[in-house]
């Protein structure tokens, strides 16, 4: 019943040694990671070292055809070669009979992309530090004649210390002469080089010169430059190197200096990586740091760090210089820190997130739903609050206490409307194509809220769409509230959930009276309310009774509710 008592699931190495004796090494397989094309990833832990990796899990049915095979060859053969601390570490490589395991230095801040989508776009300050740690590992990769070609965002994985990690090798390429040029097409659209769409004199490690200047673009303007919506139409932009600097980014003129030097249609003009560095964007005056404090990944740094290393900032000077400091906020949180710094509390670990929503759902039965609140952001200080529930709808909890709940493929939403003496929620359904004018305005935020929260979601979930259920679309967020510690919701299931700042959660079911506690690890276990109350689990206990103690003040006193709703 408690996930407690699961049992991990072991992975086998099997050694076989010169003399022919056999051994055998074990890994615990722990928490999902991601997905790639080829590969699943997960947390493995040696049973005999206690060592943590990231496995990449390639399974040899997809290994078929021998380009595939190859192509994981070359990148276990080039990737294990490489140690440089701005590199993915790689630190083993075994296989059974099903997989391919490849053990590589656990990144546990997600990759840049995910940063990205929470900022939008970074300061020029942040730009300089990341974009330092990538020349210094491609300074490294080209001078052991390696050409990674697949420099893009989604590559550049973040270690706990907020260090860039370069990785996925997969189209990375050695040169056997300087000189040597290469003619595979490849690479990922929006950063790809024109030499490599033209094909004809081949390419060189002025390619990754190119995606790096797509990069500190993307970084800056929050998109890269020729970006359209078909991939044919972005090629063509790309040999006509269209692109240009939008007038509503402020950006100072040497990083567009840098990046209109960079992106230049002959590869032979394109500057070295020496001069890259020496170029006047990594030279203002200002001190660069090394690595960035984690709370820049969901928003951008304070006042008085960025005072740490440029001078003047804060003051009305610290605009006027080169170091434009580029304010980064994403479209819906606009106006709120709060939403904003909340929904980092929420999302700023989708890995644990993914196992949450695995282990939940396993033990689902116990706690009496299948259902719970995934993701949320609060825009209270506007409209309300929007989120994503586990069975994949999206819900606004609007400021007027009317409600909306989209079902799952987005067709139908239910709108809730409190009405009469008792002031019941009365619910009606429309199509999203065919609804009351006076809605129009909810529409258009539930449809904001639903692309700002799916951001996220779809990168990070592993599981498959899910099929229409009426049911599922009438669960929605009856009330919530907030405290000092904390965010709670009732769902319309009667299932109440808090999760406090720390991570911790309690998702209580008064009906079934089962309590599911997730600790500040990330480990959930479900038991009987009766016992989760006696528990010699302090941790639990404390946040057990702050729950209870929150939800009686909102059922008993709904003028202490509505005081507590105010953002
Ligand atoms: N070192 C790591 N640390 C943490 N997570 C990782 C690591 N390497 C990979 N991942 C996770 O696993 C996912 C898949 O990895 P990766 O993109 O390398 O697989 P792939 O199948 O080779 O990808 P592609 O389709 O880009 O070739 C990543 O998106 C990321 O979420």
């Amino acid at each position: 019943m408690a996930q407690a008592d699961e049992q991990p699931v072991i992975v086998e190495e099997k050694i076989v040694r010169v003399n022919g004796e056999i051994s055998i090494r074990q890994y615990s397989k722990g928490r999902f990671l991601g997905k790639g094309g080829f590969a699943r990833c997960y947390e493995f832990t040696s049973m005999e070292s206690r060592k943590l990796t990231a496995s990449k899990i390639v399974p040899k049915a997809s290994l078929t055809k021998s380009r595939a095979k190859q192509k994981l060859m070359t990148e276990i053969k080039i990737h294990r070669s490489l140690h440089h601390p701005n590199i993915v570490g790689f630190e083993h490589f075994f296989e059974d009979s099903e997989n391919v395991y490849i053990l590589l230095e656990l990144c546990t801040n997600q990759t840049m992309n995910e940063l990205l989508r929470r900022r939008k776009r970074l300061t020029e300050l942040e730009t300089q530090c990341y974009l330092l740690q990538v020349i210094s590992a491609l300074s490294y990769l080209h001078g052991h004649r390696v050409i990674h070609r697949d420099l893009k965002l989604g590559n550049f994985f973040l270690s706990d210390k907020m260090e860039i990690k370069i990785g996925d090798f997969g189209l990375a390429t050695k040169l056997e002469f300087d000189g040597e040029k290469k003619r595979t097409i490849c690479g990922t659209p929006n950063y790809i080089a024109p030499e490599v769409l033209d094909g004809k004199q081949g390419h060189s490690y002025e390619v990754d010169i190119w995606s790096l200047g797509v990069v500190a673009y993307t970084l800056l303007v929050g998109k890269p430059p020729f970006e359209t919506s078909d991939v044919k139409t972005t090629y063509r932009r790309i040999r006509m190197n269209a692109y240009s600097f939008p007038e509503n980014v402020p950006l100072s003129e040497s990083s567009k200096n840098l990046i209109t030097r960079i992106l230049v249609t002959d590869p032979t003009k394109r500057p070295t990586l020496t001069e890259i560095q020496a170029h006047e964007f990594f030279n203002q005056g200002n001190t660069i740091p090394k690595t960035l404090p984690p709370s820049t990944l969901a928003c951008p740094p304070s006042a008085s760090y960025l005072r740490q290393f440029v001078p003047g900032v804060g003051s009305s000077s610290s605009v006027s210089g080169n170091l434009r400091l580029t304010e980064t906020t994403p479209s819906l949180p606009k106006t709120s820190a709060r939403g904003l710094k909340d929904d980092f509390i929420n999302t700023d670990r989708p890995v644990r997130k993914e196992e949450t929503n695995r282990q939940l759902r396993s033990s689902a039965s116990t706690v009496g739903t299948e259902i719970w609140v995934k993701k949320w952001v609060d825009y209270s200080s506007k409209y309300g609050l929007g989120y994503t529930l586990s069975n994949g709808s999206t819900g606004v909890f609007f400021n007027d206490s009317t409600k909306i709940v989209l079902n799952i493929p987005g067709i139908r939403f239910k709108y809730f409307e409190r009405k009469g003496a008792e002031k019941q929620d009365v619910c009606n359904t429309y199509l999203l194509t065919d609804y009351p004018k006076e809605l129009q305005k909810k529409i258009t935020l539930l449809q904001h809220f639903r692309s700002y929260l799916e951001g996220d979601i779809k990168q990070d979930t592993n599981e498959k769409p899910q099929e229409e259920n009426a049911d599922d679309a009438t669960i929605y967020v009856k009330k919530w509230m907030r405290t000092r510690h904390a965010i709670m919701f009732r769902l319309s299931n009667k299932i109440v959930q808090v999760n406090f700042q720390d991570h911790t959660e309690i998702i209580l079911s008064s009906e079934s009276r089962m309590v599911t506690y997730v600790n500040k690890k990330g480990e959930r276990n479900t038991f009987p309310l009766a016992s989760a109350l006696e528990s010699s689990n302090l941790e639990m206990t404390k946040r057990l009774k702050y729950t209870k103690e929150i939800l009686s003040s909102m059922l008993n006193n709904p003028k202490q509710q509505e005081k507590d709703l105010e953002p």
